[in-house]
């Protein structure tokens, strides 16, 4: 995997007094000490994150936390006062952090795009103006322009509204435009600010869709701010939890449920329903675990010995059984296929849903589930008890 932006120990500092800033934050001061001693204010500390090529990476954390610092520091918004932010240029790294004006400028017109919670419009321009703005800058031509801005705008659904003005539009509508916007440099890299925030619940979550459906096609690498958990997850491919401006955890969404890295994040997890972001993978207990049931092959699926598979050389289930009866086994997609009373064991793929997996126990008597991998080989099985410490995190 390639990475698209690179951050290395990058500090930021607003104030003055740098220098000793910085010597508070290799010792580990926190903000409200740097403050007290220095007057200066501490954007982020130490922040490392590789962002790879195609990512969705999310920044998170409470209000102050350092996300935009951070974000900003990718277009040198923010100048660090330590450490580079890498940017691939055509295979080539770029540290925006110390790289002259001109290259500053390359990056920002062909390789970073920004999208603003605040919509960012220019209300005397009417939409396609605002979504060609980047392109005017840059020195496209007209005739070249109006292609690419006619192009963004069908993708975002906006093409009837091209010559409207942004208050003639809802406030979603706005967004949508500033994607355009975004989208029209053909930049790889998006910085996305709290982009939805502004926004009503209902529309958030469609835009929310709207922007994983659009990075299928457009496989963008996005920096994504949020303060919202529920969002994050929902998105991120990556998250980065901060605090004080301090990462303090980064890792795929259920990294995140699962294995929060302290006191701070476990307060952000805990009001978070864990089945949106676990799979079936996640809370599996793999083969090599499982007790052997006799010779030949058996294994028990659960801790409770109600069932068990036998596997053959291959990996496959050759047969199985479920309170010492033959049963057959099928997919939890077929959950409603069969009437209640056929003995059956449920299996799953690795990405299936833990919703999925528990629909599947609660329709067989809380019987176990299975995990097979996409040659049907047998990889594990979720018992009740694991299912309970996942929801339960313990
Ligand atoms: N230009 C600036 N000058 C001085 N201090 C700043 C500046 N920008 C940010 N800060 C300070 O840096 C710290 C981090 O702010 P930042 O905006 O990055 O937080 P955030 O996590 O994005 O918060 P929010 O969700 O409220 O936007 C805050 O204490 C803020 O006051």
């Amino acid at each position: 995997m390639n990475a698209a932006v690179d951050f290395k120990n990058v500090d930021i500092v607003f104030g003055a007094a740098q220098k000793e800033a910085l010597e508070l934050i290799d010792k580990g001061a926190t903000r409200a000490e740097i403050l007290e001693k220095t007057g200066a204010v501490l954007g982020c500390a130490e922040c490392n994150l590789t962002v790879n090529e195609g990512d969705i990476s999310v920044l998170m954390g409470l209000s102050g936390s350092g996300k935009s610092t951070l974000l900003r520091a990718v277009n040198r918004l923010n100048v660090p006062a330590r450490g580079s932010v890498m940017v691939t240029d055509d295979g080539r790294q770029v540290d925006v952090a110390s790289c002259d004006n001109a290259t500053l400028r390359h990056i920002r017109q062909t390789r970073v795009a920004m999208v603003f919670q605040q919509f960012g419009l220019l209300p005397w321009r009417t939409v396609e103006e605002n979504v060609g703005l980047g392109l005017e800058l840059s020195g496209v031509r007209e005739a070249e322009r109006k292609e690419r801005v006619r192009k963004q705008l069908a993708l975002v659904g906006l093409e009837q509204w091209a010559k409207k003005y942004a208050h003639e539009l809802s406030g979603g509508m706005q967004q949508r435009v500033g994607l355009a916007r975004a989208f029209a440099t053909e930049a790889p890299i998006l910085l996305m600010d709290e982009p939805f925030s502004a926004l009503d619940p209902l529309i958030r979550t469609k835009l929310q869709d709207e922007l994983l459906q659009l990075q299928e096609k457009l496989k963008k690498t996005i920096i994504f701010v949020s303060h919202d958990l529920e969002e994050a997850l929902k998105i991120g491919s990556h998250i980065s939890i901060m605090e004080g401006g301090r990462i303090v955890q980064t890792g795929a969404p259920e990294d995140i449920v699962l294995r929060p890295a302290n006191d701070y994040v476990r307060e952000f997890i805990s009001n978070v329903n864990p089945l949106s972001v676990l799979t079936a993978w996640n809370v599996m207990r793999d083969r090599r675990d499982l007790e052997h049931a006799g010779e030949d092959g058996w294994l028990w699926l659960d801790r409770r010995q109600t069932t068990r598979f036998k596997i053959d050389a291959d990996g496959l289930v050759a047969a199985a059984e479920r309170n010492g009866q033959p049963a057959i086994w099928l997919s939890c997609d077929e959950v409603e296929a069969l009437p209640p009373d056929a003995p059956r064991v449920f299996w799953a793929r690795p990405g299936t849903s833990l919703k999925t997996v528990m629909l599947a126990m609660h329709r067989s008597q809380t019987s176990p589930v299975a995990l097979f991998d996409e040659q049907s080989r047998f990889v594990g099985a979720i018992g009740i008890r694991d299912v309970l410490s996942a929801v339960l995190r313990r």
